[in-house]
């Protein structure tokens, strides 16, 4: 996947907001980046323009060489907030998306089995949304977002909402899961210790307008799991991170300070 020169630019009632500007990125396939930055500098409105949700845009954006203009079945999302169908079953929330690509229903219901198993809900298949836990429900989600196979999953915030135990837990099943799908996985957090488990690399964008202030590469052996958090190698990554970062919160704030 290649983001180049992404430019957003909204309309407010205070004029125009640059909230992203010049953004580039490649991701080669089956990479797992983590994007981190301050509360508004743009990572998810940078998530929902790779979607296809947010137009229009400057710049380009292409996944598996073709230019992305709307949802595609290809690119899947994962956002803070399940939004399950409370109506339908785990199987038929995950069974939905190839359904409207025009599997059988049997087909449909085999492939969501199969998920089913990997997120680890096979005694949850006939339950409906609002008899889950808030993790069950976002793993439900996850393996919806996987139902079409896409090339890539986008996760915006995904286990932002839940307790630092069940985090844990879905991190863990998460890199078990990315073992397995090979998708690319773009992955929005405000969490350090998060973004270095997870990802091969994480991009920290600057306070807004948006930009790309530094990659860093997390060359860290894998398999992993949460266990890293206190080995020297990855201590030494979130120093590099937290460096970067507060050297930005200063000058943002300095900035706001003499406009
Ligand atoms: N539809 C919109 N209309 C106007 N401004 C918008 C719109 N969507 C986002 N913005 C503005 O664009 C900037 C970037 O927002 P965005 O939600 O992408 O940031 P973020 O980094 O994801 O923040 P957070 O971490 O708090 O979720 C913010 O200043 C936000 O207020």
């Amino acid at each position: 996947m290649q983001v180049s020169n992404l430019s957003i630019v909204f309309d407010t009632n205070r004029g125009q907001l640059i909230a992203v500007d010049r953004v580039s990125f490649d991701v080669p396939q089956g990479e797992f980046v983590c994007i981190v930055g301050p509360s508004g500098c743009g990572k998810s409105t940078v998530l929902n323009t790779i979607a296809g949700l947010e137009v229009p845009f400057e710049g380009n954006i292409l996944v598996d060489g073709s230019p992305v203009r709307r949802p595609r079945p290809d690119v899947g999302m994962v956002f803070q907030q399940p939004h399950l169908f409370p109506w339908k079953s785990v199987r038929r929330n995950i069974a939905h998306g190839p359904r409207m690509l025009g599997k059988s229903a049997k087909e449909a219901n085999a492939i969501a089995d199969d998920l089913i198993a990997m997120v680890g809900l096979k005694r949850f298949a006939d339950a409906f949304p609002n008899t889950l836990s808030g993790g069950m429900q976002q793993r439900v989600a996850i393996a919806r977002a996987l139902a079409n196979q896409p090339r890539v999953l986008l996760m915006d915030e995904p286990f932002g909402a839940l307790d630092a135990q069940t985090r844990a837990v879905m991190q863990d099943n998460l890199l078990e899961l990315r073992d397995r799908i090979k998708a690319t996985i773009v992955f929005v957090t405000h969490d350090i210790d998060e973004a270095i488990v997870l990802a091969d690399r994480v991009l920290i964008m600057s306070a807004g307008p948006g930009r790309i202030l530094r990659q860093l590469d997390v060359d860290l052996p894998r398999p992993r799991s949460n266990a890293i958090l206190l080995e020297p190698a990855y201590l030494a990554l979130k120093k590099d991170c937290l460096d970067v970062i507060r050297a930005e919160g200063l000058r943002a704030f300095r900035q706001s300070d003499e406009t």
